[in-house]
C-alpha cells in the first residue's frame, strides 16, 4: 500500500451520547460544570481589571446566581463576569474541546497564576446537557460596544445564535431541564449538590428560588459558599478556635478534633489542607474518617486513595491539590507521578508532626495515644517508609500503667528477658499471670485492640530477634526460682511422676504438661497457651469464613508448680489407694483452677468445678 498520512475525523452527531453518558458518571456534577466556569469567568475579568484592560464600575460585588423555577423546569447560572462577544462563542461553545480557558492562560501565561483558573478541557459546559433538553447561553461581553448574543441548542449538532437582550456584562446559562434532570429541580437538591462542590468556591454563590426573587420583602441573602476557606490562610495567622468551627462545620463533628497539620506547600507543587485527628468515640469505635479533595476550592469527591495513601483515610480532613485534573480517570490518577510525590509528602507531613509532639509535648501525646494508636499502627502496616518513620515514637502501655518504646521496653527488661515482650490482651481475665508477673516485679504491656494482632507480627518481621509472647504463652525464667535444676535426674522424675498423676487423673493422655518451680508458692498450676496456633485461631476468626472446629488446636501446658504445696501433696499421696478418690479432685481442681484464670469455663466444666469445690470443703471442714 501507498504512504498515506491525514487527521483523523470525529464525527459530531456521535459526541453528543458519549458526554452524556460517559464523561462524568455522577449527573450532579453539571451545577459543578457550570458555577466553575462562572467563577473563571470573574477571575479572569478580575485579573484584566487588575492590569489595567478593563474596567468595571466601583464596588461590583462579583456574584454567581443559581436561580430555580421549578414551576417551568428551568435552572439559571449567572455570573457577572467577563462574558462572551459573538467570535468568542463560536470558538470557545461551538467547537467542542476547546478550552476559552487555556487560551486564556496562554495569552496571560506570564502575569497569570494558572493554578487559579479551573478549566482545562473545553468540555465541562456540555455536561449540561446531560440534565438538560436544551440550553441557551445569554451573554455580553466586558469589551467595549460589545452586543450581546444568544446561543440555543437542543443537544443535537445544531445551535441557533441571534442578538439578546441581556444588558448586563456577564453570562446567564439558562437549562431547560428534561426528564433526566428533574431531580435537581428541587430546592433542597440543589443546595445540596451546591454545598457538596461549591461550598468553597472563590467567588460568592447565591441561591435562588423564582417565587423568592417574586416576593416583596426580602431577607438579607447568605452566599451558600466560603470563598475564603481556612486552608487557604497561613498557618501562623490561624487560630485554634478557627480550626475547631472549621472542622465542626465541614465534619459536622461535634467532638472536638485532638490536633490537626496544616498543609501548605507551594513548590515543587501546589498543595493546601488540613488534617484533623479525630477523637474516637469509645474504645471499640471503628474509626471513619473522610478526606475532602478540592481542585482549586472545587470539590472533586470524598476519599479519593488513588492519591491519598490509605491509612490517612482514617483522618478527617480537606486537601486542595490545584494540580490535580478534576475529571480524569482514577486509573490513570494511580500511575501518575504527581500523585506519587503529593502522598509521600502528606505521609511525611504527618510523620512529622506526630514526631514534634511526642518530642515536644510528650503528656499531651500520651493523653491522645489511646484515640490515635490505631491509626499509627494502621498506617505502619499499610506504608514502610510511614512505619521507618515513627517506629520509634510507638509506645506501649504497661501494666504498671506507664507508657513505653518497644526500645525502653527491651533495654530496661534485656536482664530478664532479652529480646522478648511480654503482652497482655485482657487485664480481666488475664488478672491472675498479671499478679504473677507484678510479684515478681515483671513487666508486660497492653496490647488489647483488634489492630494489635497484625502489628505485633509486622514488628517481628522487621526488628529481626525481637518476639511478642502474651503473657500466658510463656514461662519466663525470672518467674522460676532458682535452685530449679540442682538435682537433674531429681527433677526429671518428678516430672514424669506428675505428668502421669494428672494425665490418668485427669483421663487426659494427650495433656501436655510441665513441671516448674516456680518463685510463687501460691500458685499450684497455670496453662500456657502456645503463641503460634493461638495468633492463627485469632487471624482465622479475624478474617472470618474459616470457623472450622478444631482447624488450630489449642497448644496447652499445664505447667504444675512443684513449689507448692497442694503440688507437693499429690505427688506424695497419690500412690495411696485410700487418697485415691481425693487425689483425683484435687488434680481436677488444680487444673479447673488453672483454667479459669486463663478463660471461663463452660456450663459442664462449671456446674463440676462449683460441685467438686463443694465437697473439698466440706471434707475441710470435718475437723
Ligand atoms: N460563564 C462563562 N463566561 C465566560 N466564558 C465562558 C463561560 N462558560 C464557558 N465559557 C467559555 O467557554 C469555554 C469552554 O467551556 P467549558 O466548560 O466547556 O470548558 P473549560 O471550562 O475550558 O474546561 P473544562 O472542560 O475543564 O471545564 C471556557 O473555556 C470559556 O472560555
Amino acid at each position: 500500500m501507498s504512504h498515506e498520512k491525514g487527521n483523523l475525523s470525529i464525527h459530531s452527531e456521535n459526541i453528543f451520547p458519549i458526554i452524556k453518558k460517559w464523561l462524568y458518571s455522577d449527573h450532579d456534577i453539571f451545577i459543578r460544570e457550570l458555577v466553575s466556569n462562572g467563577s473563571d469567568a470573574i477571575l479572569k475579568l478580575k485579573k484584566l481589571v487588575a492590569m489595567g484592560e478593563a474596567s468595571v464600575p466601583e464596588n461590583t460585588q462579583y456574584k454567581i446566581q443559581v436561580i430555580l423555577d421549578e414551576k417551568n423546569k428551568i435552572i439559571k447560572v449567572c455570573d457577572n463576569g467577563i462574558g462572551m462577544t459573538g467570535e468568542e462563542v463560536k470558538k470557545y461553545i461551538n467547537q467542542i474541546a476547546f478550552s476559552g480557558a487555556e487560551d486564556f492562560l496562554e495569552k496571560y501565561k506570564d502575569k497569570m497564576d494558572k493554578d487559579q483558573i479551573i478549566g482545562h478541557f473545553g468540555l465541562g459546559f456540555y455536561s449540561a446537557f446531560m440534565v438538560a433538553e436544551k440550553v441557551q447561553i445569554d451573554t455580553l461581553s466586558y469589551q467595549e460596544n460589545a452586543a450581546p448574543v444568544r446561543w440555543i441548542c437542543t443537544g443535537g449538532t445544531e445551535y441557533e445564535m441571534e442578538d439578546s437582550d441581556r444588558s448586563e456584562r456577564g453570562t446567564t446559562i439558562t437549562l431547560y431541564v428534561g426528564e433526566e434532570g428533574k431531580e435537581f429541580l428541587n430546592e433542597y437538591k440543589l443546595r445540596q449538590i451546591l454545598e457538596k462542590y461549591c461550598g468553597f468556591m472563590p467567588v460568592e454563590i447565591y441561591l435562588e428560588t423564582v417565587q423568592e426573587k417574586d416576593k416583596e420583602e426580602k431577607e438579607e441573602p447568605k452566599p451558600i459558599n466560603d470563598p475564603h476557606p481556612l486552608w487557604l490562610k497561613h498557618p501562623n495567622d490561624c487560630t485554634e478556635e478557627e480550626y475547631k468551627a472549621f472542622y465542626r462545620k465541614v465534619f459536622m463533628d461535634f467532638n472536638e478534633p485532638l490536633f490537626w497539620i496544616h498543609l501548605n506547600m507551594d513548590y515543587p507543587f501546589n498543595l493546601k489542607g488540613i488534617l484533623y485527628f479525630p477523637k474516637l468515640k469509645n474504645e471499640f469505635d471503628t474509626i471513619e474518617g473522610k478526606i475532602k479533595l478540592f481542585n482549586n476550592q472545587v470539590f472533586v469527591a470524598d476519599n479519593i486513595k488513588e492519591v491519598i495513601p490509605e491509612f490517612l483515610l482514617l483522618l478527617k480532613g480537606t486537601l486542595d491539590c490545584p494540580d490535580l485534573p478534576l475529571n480524569v480517570s482514577r486509573s490513570f490518577l494511580q500511575n501518575d507521578g504527581y500523585v506519587t510525590k503529593i502522598s509521600n509528602y502528606i505521609t511525611k507531613k504527618v510523620a512529622d508532626k506526630l514526631t514534634s509532639l511526642y518530642k515536644n509535648q510528650k503528656d499531651d501525646y500520651i493523653k491522645y495515644w489511646d484515640d490515635i494508636h490505631p491509626f499509627i499502627k494502621y498506617g505502619a502496616l499499610r506504608e514502610p517508609k510511614f512505619y521507618e518513620k515513627v517506629k520509634d515514637i510507638i509506645i506501649y502501655k504497661t501494666i504498671n500503667g506507664d507508657y513505653v518504646t518497644l526500645k525502653e521496653y527491651l533495654e530496661r527488661n534485656e536482664s530478664k528477658h532479652k529480646d522478648k515482650v511480654f503482652y497482655v490482651t485482657d487485664e480481666r481475665q488475664q488478672a491472675q499471670y498479671i499478679k504473677l508477673f507484678k510479684d515478681n516485679n515483671m513487666e508486660a504491656v497492653i496490647l488489647n485492640s483488634n489492630i494489635d494482632n497484625p502489628f505485633i507480627s509486622h514488628i517481628e518481621m522487621h526488628e529481626s530477634g525481637i518476639s511478642f509472647n502474651r503473657i500466658d504463652a510463656d514461662i519466663s525464667e525470672h518467674l522460676k526460682a532458682e535452685d530449679d535444676k540442682k538435682d537433674e535426674a531429681e527433677n526429671k522424675a518428678l516430672q514424669e511422676k506428675l505428668e502421669k498423676i494428672f494425665k490418668d487423673n485427669l483421663n487426659n493422655q494427650e495433656l501436655k504438661v510441665q513441671v516448674e518451680n516456680l518463685k510463687s508458692e501460691n500458685v499450684s498450676a497455670m496453662i500456657l497457651l502456645s503463641e503460634q496456633s493461638r495468633r492463627m485461631e485469632e487471624m482465622s476468626k479475624m478474617f472470618g469464613g474459616m470457623n472450622i472446629p478444631n482447624m488450630f488446636p489449642k497448644e496447652q501446658t499445664l505447667v504444675l508448680n512443684k513449689n507448692n504445696k497442694l503440688i507437693q501433696t499429690i505427688a506424695e499421696k497419690a500412690d495411696a489407694e485410700e487418697h485415691k478418690e481425693l487425689i483425683q479432685m484435687l488434680c481436677e481442681q488444680v487444673y479447673d483452677l488453672a483454667m479459669l484464670s486463663h478463660e471461663p469455663l463452660d456450663s459442664e466444666a462449671m456446674n463440676k468445678f462449683i460441685d467438686r469445690s463443694n465437697l473439698l470443703l466440706s471434707k475441710v471442714a470435718q475437723f
